[in-house]
């Protein structure tokens, strides 16, 4: 079933196609080379990009949230963003909806995009939007992952982070401050 999803105006569901000539853009600033193509996976000159996970950088009272992943054990016990990857036919927006709400049972509003993209293992890449909560006494919930908590700009640093949001930490703190 669809969640209940709230967007912000840069998630406009028919922001979609628009959204891909950024991606290729974004790709091509990446791999230094113009990409071509549409659809999910893009044509580059050094290999595809077969799928992007987007992450969502909720922020409440000055605050971000992080998950600490449960699985797998390689990662189990490490610290990430809310997200994962965009499906068939779904906007960057209407995926980071629907995995807050699967994975923390909160309903956000979707804004800006946060740092570079970062890429992932096996042709993927790590996108980064900003979020609220719709409704700010909401409080969520680890409903898949061993755990969250509300950073401050000085905890950030206290986590032990997938290696590819420890690349962002830049970006966090500075949305934070
Ligand atoms: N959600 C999320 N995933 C991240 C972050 N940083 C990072 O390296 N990743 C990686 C971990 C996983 O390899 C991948 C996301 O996979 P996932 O398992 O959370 O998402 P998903 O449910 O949509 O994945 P899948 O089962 O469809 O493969 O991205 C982050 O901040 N948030």
């Amino acid at each position: 079933m669809r969640p209940n999803v709230a967007f912000g105006a840069s998630g406009a569901p028919n922001a979609t196609l628009g959204a891909l000539d950024a991606t290729n853009a974004t790709l091509g600033r990446l791999v230094g080379c113009r990409v071509r193509g549409r659809g999910r996976g893009f044509r580059v000159s050094s290999g595809t990009v077969n799928a992007v996970i987007v992450g969502a950088a909720l922020v409440r009272d000055g605050k971000l949230l992080a998950q600490q992943r449960a699985w797998p054990p390689k990662h189990a016990g490490q610290w990430e963003l809310p997200g994962g990857r965009v499906e068939a036919g779904e906007s960057e927006a209407f995926a980071l909806a629907r995995e807050c709400s699967e994975e923390l049972d909160v309903v956000i509003e979707v804004g800006a995009r946060v740092g570079e993209d970062v890429a992932l293992p096996g042709g993927r890449v790590l996108r980064i939007y900003a979020a609220t909560l719709v409704s700010p006494g909401e409080e969520p919930r680890a409903v898949e992952h061993r755990a969250v908590q509300w950073l401050g700009p000085d905890d950030l640093d206290d986590v032990d982070w997938l290696p590819a949001d420890r690349i962002l930490l830049p970006a966090f703190r500075a949305l934070l401050n």
